[in-house]
């Protein structure tokens, strides 16, 4: 890559750019990496706000593809010298089949790895999961663990299941020739359950507790933690990566790393409250209202319902036995990887991502603010 602070030269592609978190790491790209020449944004679906950032120093390429399809995604490469591959299916409602899933995440993944050979783009960096590691099948804690720390990393699910393939292939691909003859360096980075303004399951928990009459019903106890992360930290720390990749390559190429920050550790539904309570919502009962044998009963009914329905409706609600058995698994992470590797420190402290979230919430449509 070319070093040069004053004058700008570096391409880089964000697939994905137009979701959750590719919007995070677009926006901040522009505004917090001077080495960019173009950013080539490729999304399956373009959102209209990418026109507002076409005005700026920086070129700015919309691009519509899609990553399943080799060619597209090699057409988009041609050039760049960075790609930091966030596209992905994020699904454990049953919104996707498991064969779409499979092939958006893995084959998506592989079309990019290829790319990169074929157009000699060097530094990849991959959006991974914690779900790669866990919660597994039998449910088993992993209490502020490491990117060392031993965990029987089973899957059934196709999500993690695609993202634990993916991630190998990023993983295998480091240190591949590319066009040109230079190797391929990747990384793969693992936020845990990402929080913060744009997030679709809290705009869901958020509207579903205005339907309620302002109330939630706690289903977790509340001693169960889950690991959370702030996205703009989730951001910063991809733009780092693709940052420092070229420098230390010998040392974080094939690496992968957890995302985290000072969020604290919670269950899911209390951390939630962190930002719904100011919103005006309340979570009723200390313990979870129904006993767990009973939710695993609505959990499985509404897996029954969905497959009895597929064929007339799409049923997607958010409890079912899998996102049942993660939200009662604690999995939260404790490490300093990305700090000694990298340099990484959170962009934004705790209290920021709060205030940034609660503000988000509070600006949503139909709110009770
Ligand atoms: N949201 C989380 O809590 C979380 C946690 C860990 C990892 N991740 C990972 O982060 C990445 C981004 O997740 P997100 O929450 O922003 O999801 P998202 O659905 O908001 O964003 C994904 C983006 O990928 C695009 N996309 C989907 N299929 C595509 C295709 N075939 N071709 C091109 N683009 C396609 C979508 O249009 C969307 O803009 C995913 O890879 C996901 O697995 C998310
Ligand atoms: C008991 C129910 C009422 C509560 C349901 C909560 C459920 C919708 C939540 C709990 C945990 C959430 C997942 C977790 O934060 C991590 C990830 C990893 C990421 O790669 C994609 C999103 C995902 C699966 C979250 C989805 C929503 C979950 C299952």
């Amino acid at each position: 890559m070319a070093d040069s602070a004053q004058v700008p030269t570096l391409v880089y592609l964000v697939t994905g750019g137009c979701g959750f978190l590719g919007e995070h790491i677009v926006r901040m790209l522009l505004e917090r990496e001077p080495r960019l020449r173009e950013l080539r944004v490729f999304d399956l679906h373009l959102s209209s706000w990418l026109e507002e950032l076409k005005a700026g120093p920086v070129q700015v390429t919309a691009i519509q593809g899609d990553v399943t399809q080799a060619h597209e995604v090699a057409a988009a490469m041609s050039g760049s010298h960075v790609v930091i591959h966030t596209a992905g299916l994020v699904d454990v409602f049953g919104k996707a089949s498991p064969k779409t899933i499979h092939k958006v995440n893995v084959q998506g993944t592989k079309n990019v790895i290829d790319a990169c050979v074929q157009t000699g783009t060097q530094y990849l960096v991959y959006t991974s999961s914690m779900e790669v590691v866990g919660p597994n099948i039998k449910g088993h804690p992993f209490y502020r663990g490491n990117e060392d720390t031993p965990y029987e990393a089973v899957h059934s699910h196709p999500y993690p299941c695609s993202k634990a393939l993916a991630e190998q292939l990023v993983l295998e691909a480091n240190g591949r020739k590319v066009n040109g003859g230079l190797p391929l360096v990747t990384c793969a980075l693992r936020p845990t359950g990402i929080y913060g303004e744009g997030h679709q399951v809290m705009r869901d928990f958020y509207y579903q507790g205005l339907r309620f009459g302002g109330r939630l019903f706690r289903a977790v106890p509340a001693s169960v933690e889950h690991g959370r992360v702030y996205v703009g930290n989730v951001a910063w720390m991809h733009i780092l990566v693709a940052r420092e990749l070229e420098q230390r390559a010998a040392l974080m190429g094939g690496q992968v790393y957890f995302c985290y920050d000072k969020s604290p550790y919670k269950s899911y539904e209390d951390f939630n409250m962190e930002f719904l309570s100011p919103c005006g919502l309340r979570l009723i009962g200390a313990h979870p209202l129904l006993p767990y044998w009973l939710l695993v009963l609505l959990a499985t009914l509404n897996a029954l319902l969905q497959w009895l329905l597929r064929p007339l409706v799409l049923y997607t609600p958010l409890l079912n036995p899998y996102t049942l058995a993660m939200a009662n698994t604690t999995f939260t992470v404790s490490t300093n990887k990305a700090q000694r590797h990298f340099g990484y420190k959170p962009l934004f402290s705790w209290e920021e991502s709060r205030t940034r979230t609660i503000q988000w919430v509070q600006a949503m449509e139909g709110s009770a603010w």
